[in-house]
């Protein structure tokens, strides 16, 4: 393991560490002082790596119950908060403490977790799950005994699959040593299995071999879907009948799309717990992982400043702002019968969208930050057709290049409608957001890639400077930005004067750029939520309550525009996108922030 393992991990397999202490045999995990190595973490500001991650996610776990191993057997003891802190328990939440054996001493000898990436053939698998399992592995943040399987149609040998996984990894996090060696490790720990997605018969053989490679130790089990949604239930019910754990957990990560409104969300949700307990079912937003999307809640929860600002009384408008610059490019079959809204907005920014919205969770416990999440979403008015704007990408030549129109590409059908854009005003009918405009943007073949949100406070009242300052007093509000991606940052808009012996007023940045601030890469979200899946950290993931609200919010609208076969308003390859965005704002009384000249 590397020197920077995973501190979830190493108190299982070192008694090095500084945080840790084993008890031999009755086996009791110590965490020393969980307050003293969450300050250490912020002394050392520099590192933002995985290992520093793990560190701080192993405190921060809520504290529900600790498990003791005794000759070989494993008990589960409650323990509130309070308890824990005093006697220093590490902690396993609670929904399966009992499937978890304690990994202390020789515990990790006992258990093992096998990760099965079914669809392993496929886009998703190569570009992020592969990596970022390397990622995890690099950082020593897989447990000892792991195992990986590819599971998909495609006929390949283990050697084959290792060279297809080779091609993908990358030592991304900065340029580490011994990366060559360590991913030859790994991918001796990753194996394939052929089988169809539907038979029983071909789940069973690969729970024989996953036993083979488990070699006694009880099985953990984690399944990612990694395939087309209309196979998510067969492979469920295969792998549940015949390939999960009998001694262990088996957790099953789902990809979206979770349906295309509310009635087949429902349909999927209920066929899947035919198969699985809810806390069984990890539904992956993968914006849920980004790095900044998790500081939301630590920005305005951690910051005097900001939290009492978050409201109607000092809040404008709030805008979350998704632009790619590139169109379907070969992803055109599936997006056709989804989408912009349903691809982009009914779920990532969404999400993000109720983060920043709710009130102070009780905990950072995931169902307490989920119950929050869904109140905002069930606070939140229907979306009405005039307050969206579609648009759809049309063929452009920029420099001597002719970029496509949507409906070139092969896999779209002639004449189709999908928007590849919209814009939207939403609102939360609560006592905190009432009346504040939440506009959302989304659209893929835009001039630029990126991800914000930005909030734009309200004017200083009877503006003592407004002669100073000039007339546009948009110019001159406070606007807070998180640029999700890329080169992730957060800025804050102020006045100030130009120095001089004059008095004029400027606008500058209070910025926080991470790649200035901290010298480590930041890892990619589906590093992050594939731990928080072999961990059983559900904070992260979409529970189905959310997904109904989510539904419920954005089913009707769909329906309408899909009836009324809305024409989408057509905006060149490049471009900033169809200008009924603007006057949509406009209605609104807000300017976008990503347009303005000083963004
Ligand atoms: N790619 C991406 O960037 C993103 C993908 N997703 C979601 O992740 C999942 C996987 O995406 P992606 O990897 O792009 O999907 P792919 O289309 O690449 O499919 C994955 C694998 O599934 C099998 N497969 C494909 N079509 C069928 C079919 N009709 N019937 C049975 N098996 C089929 C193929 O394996 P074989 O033929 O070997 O069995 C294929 O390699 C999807 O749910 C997608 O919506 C979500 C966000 C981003
Ligand atoms: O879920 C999706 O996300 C990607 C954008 O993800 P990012 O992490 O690269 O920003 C988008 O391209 C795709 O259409 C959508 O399905």
């Amino acid at each position: 393991m590397s020197s920077l393992s995973c501190p979830t991990y190493r108190s299982r397999t070192s008694s090095s560490s500084p945080f840790l202490s084993n008890h031999h045999h009755s086996s009791l995990i110590n965490v020393v002082d969980p307050r003293r190595s969450l300050s250490f973490h912020y002394a050392s500001p520099q590192g933002l790596n995985l290992a520093e991650l793990c560190v701080v996610r192993s405190q921060r776990r809520s504290v529900q119950s600790s498990v003791v191993v005794q000759d070989g057997s494993v008990a589960t003891e409650s323990s509130s908060s309070e308890e824990a802190k005093d006697v220093g328990v590490l902690t396993i939440p609670s929904l399966e403490a009992d499937k978890v054996v304690a990994e202390s001493d020789g515990g990790e000898q006992l258990s093992t977790v096998s990760i099965t990436v079914v669809g392993a053939s496929g886009d998703l698998a190569k570009k992020k799950i592969f990596p970022a399992l390397f990622a995890l592995y690099y950082e020593g943040c897989l447990p000892e005994h792991f195992t990986i399987f590819g599971y998909a149609r495609s006929k390949m040998t283990d050697a084959e699959l290792r060279v297809m996984v080779s091609k993908t990894l990358t030592c991304r996090i900065d340029k580490r040593a011994n990366c060559g060696e360590k991913m030859e490790e790994f991918l001796k720990r990753c194996f394939y299995h052929s089988g169809q997605y539907d038979s029983q018969e071909h789940f069973v053989a690969l729970d024989e071999k996953l036993k083979e490679h488990e070699g006694g130790r009880l099985s953990n089990r984690l399944f990612y879907l990694s395939i087309p949604p209309n196979i998510f239930v067969d492979a469920v019910k295969c792998a549940s009948s015949s390939a999960s754990s009998v001694n262990g957990w088996t957790r099953v990560i789902v990809e979206k799309p979770f349906g295309r409104d509310s009635k087949t969300s429902a349909a999927l949700t209920k066929s899947l717990k035919q198969y699985l307990e809810e806390d069984q079912i990890f539904r992956i937003d993968h914006y849920l992982g980004k790095e900044l999307v998790e500081n939301l809640s630590v920005l305005r929860f951690s910051n005097l400043i900001f939290e009492p600002l978050w409201s109607r009384q000092y809040i404008r408008n709030v805008q979350f702002i998704f632009s790619e610059d590139f169109g379907t490019e070969g992803r055109g079959g599936y997006f056709d019968n989804y989408g912009i809204i349903r691809d982009i907005m009914q779920n990532h920014l969404l999400q993000i969208l109720a983060l920043f919205a709710m009130e102070t969770p009780v905990s950072l416990d995931a169902e307490d930050i989920r119950n929050e999440k869904v109140k905002v979403l069930r606070s939140m008015r229907p979306i009405k057709l005039e307050d969206v704007v579609i648009g759809q990408y049309k063929s452009h030549s920029i420099g001597g290049v002719t970029y496509p129109s949507y409906t070139d590409d092969k896999t779209v059908p002639k004449g189709s409608l999908t928007p590849t854009f919209a814009a939207a005003a939403l609102f939360i009918d609560n006592a905190r957001w009432d009346g504040v405009p939440f506009l959302m943007k989304a659209g893929k073949a835009l001039n630029t890639r990126s991800a914000e949100i930005r909030v734009q406070f309200r004017h200083v009242p009877g503006n003592l400077y407004n002669r100073n300052s000039g007339t546009d007093r948009d110019q001159t509000t406070n606007e807070l930005v998180i640029r999700v991606q890329p080169d992730e940052a957060i800025y804050l808009k102020i006045n100030n004067k130009v120095p001089g012996l004059g008095m004029r007023l400027d606008q500058s940045n209070l910025n926080l750029l991470y790649s200035a601030r901290y010298s480590k890469e930041i890892p990619d979200a589906y590093e992050r939520l594939l731990l928080d899946a072999i961990e059983g950290e559900r904070r992260l993931f979409i529970r189905s309550d959310e997904l109904d609200a989510a539904w419920a919010l954005f089913t009707p609208l769909l329906k309408e525009i899909e009836e009324k076969k809305t024409t989408p308003e057509f905006y060149p390859y490049g471009s900033r996108g169809p200008v009924g965005a603007h006057y949509l704002a406009a209605k609104h009384k807000v300017q976008w922030g990503d347009l303005s000249l000083d963004q």
